[in-house]
């Protein structure tokens, strides 16, 4: 056996949100997503105005498209025999579907790689209970499907932490050069309610903010410091909040970003580089609430600020895959590999234990120690 070896793995399976590819798509595709999550119609009307904004077309299919490519080539490159496949949570091509096509192909089990980079409910958990549900329907159909693990976090990996690093850097480079040394770090990330939050991640770390704010802090700090040994400059840094959904009398995490550039810009701050600490790639919470609203909120205030890249398709979060899923493999054959982490929180866990990141009501969710399919 090789070194490049993904086995007991027989497939990779790339699962994400999907989103709309045209203007028709729009309304289902809201459907999909909100269904049974009491978002108020408002909200929802305003969310619509993002995608029509850019012509009902989000980024996140394109995006995985690429990702898709990159993984397939890289694995490909390095010699690890691993067919991937893709499937989403509220569009074509819909997990369901693409978890038959993986039983019609004889795969029999599957390393799932979800695309978010930390512990939540909505990031990770509602992935575990929607891989539930299609292997239902598809046992329900008589099929037998595969079993299904999923990858640890990433949020603090090489391959994501670099990357980030890199875009950071860039974007500093794009402000005026008399305001660089003094601009503050804006991490971003997707607000979620409080209640959410505080039950992110195993029940062990349940708390004020629980995994979901403690590991983007994290990865917030590692990269300050990674900037600051690339430029010399620990820049002043905060964590804080967008796209914030649900309810107004439900309480999110704050501050929401637009509010801190604001209280930024009244503090005399020079400048800002927003990070989309939160998210993998381009899609419309970035392009819209962070290149659209928080943009245009830092231009009205006269404060000069830039958004930073997200890892996207980069090859070095490519290639960081890569090592996450031959890692795990390696675990799963009872070998004791390196498990690469940045930052003191270190790897996160492989198997999400009974409580972790808990659903407001109970429903089955694969790929964990509660999983009803093992
Ligand atoms: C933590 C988190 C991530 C990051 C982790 C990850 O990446 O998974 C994320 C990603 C995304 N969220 C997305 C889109 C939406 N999220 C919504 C609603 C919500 N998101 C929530 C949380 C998160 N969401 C929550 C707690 C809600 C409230 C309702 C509920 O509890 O479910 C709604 C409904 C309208 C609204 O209220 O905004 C939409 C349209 C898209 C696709 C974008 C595109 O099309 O390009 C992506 C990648
Ligand atoms: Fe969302």
């Amino acid at each position: 056996m090789s070194d490049a070896t993904a086995d007991p793995y027989d497939a990779l399976l790339l699962l994400s949100f999907g989103g709309p590819e045209g203007p028709e798509d729009v309304v289902p595709f809201l459907e999909n997503v909100t269904r049974g999550r009491g978002i108020p119609r408002e909200r929802l009307e305003e969310v619509g105005q993002h995608y029509f904004l850019f012509g009902g077309v989000s980024p996140i299919n394109e995006q995985n498209r690429e990702l898709l490519a990159a993984i397939r080539a890289d694995l490909a490159e390095h010699g690890v025999d691993l067919p991937v496949y893709w499937g989403n949570r509220n569009w074509a091509p819909y997990l369901t579907d693409t978890l038959r096509e993986l039983t019609a192909d004889g795969r029999r089990r599957v390393l799932v790689l979800a695309t978010s980079a930390y512990a939540s409910y909505s990031g990770c958990r509602q992935y575990r209970e929607n891989l539930a549900e299609s292997l239902a329907v598809l046992v329900e159909e008589g099929l037998n499907p595969p079993r299904v693990d999923k990858l640890r976090h990433c949020f603090n990996h090489p391959g994501f932490v670099e990357p980030m690093t890199e875009g950071i850097l860039a974007a500093l480079a794009e402000l005026p050069e008399e305001v660089r040394a003094d601009a503050q770090l804006v991490f971003t990330t997707h607000s979620i309610p409080t209640a959410a939050a505080d039950t992110s991640g195993p029940p062990e770390v349940h708390g004020e903010g629980g995994a979901y704010v403690a590991q983007h802090l994290d990865a917030a700090r590692t990269l300050t410091e990674r900037v600051a040994e690339a430029t010399g400059t620990r820049h002043p840094w905060q964590l804080v909040y967008q796209s914030r959904s649900g309810p107004p009398h439900i309480p999110w995490l704050e501050p929401d970003i637009c509010d801190h550039l604001t209280a930024l810009h009244a503090g005399g701050a020079a400048a800002a580089v927003m990070v989309p600490v939160g998210f993998v790639s381009d899609h419309m919470e970035v392009l819209y609430d962070l290149d659209t609203e928080a943009l245009a909120r830092a231009r009205e205030l006269g404060l000069p600020a830039v958004r930073s890249a997200t890892v996207g398709a980069d090859p070095r979060f490519v290639a960081g895959i890569r090592e996450l899923v031959l890692e795990r493999a390696a675990t799963e054959r009872g070998a004791e590999p390196v498990r690469c982490a940045l930052g003191p929180l270190g790897p996160s866990h492989d198997l999400c234990p009974v409580g972790c990141c808990p659903a407001r009501t109970a429903k089955p969710a694969a790929a964990g120690a509660d999983s009803p399919y093992v």
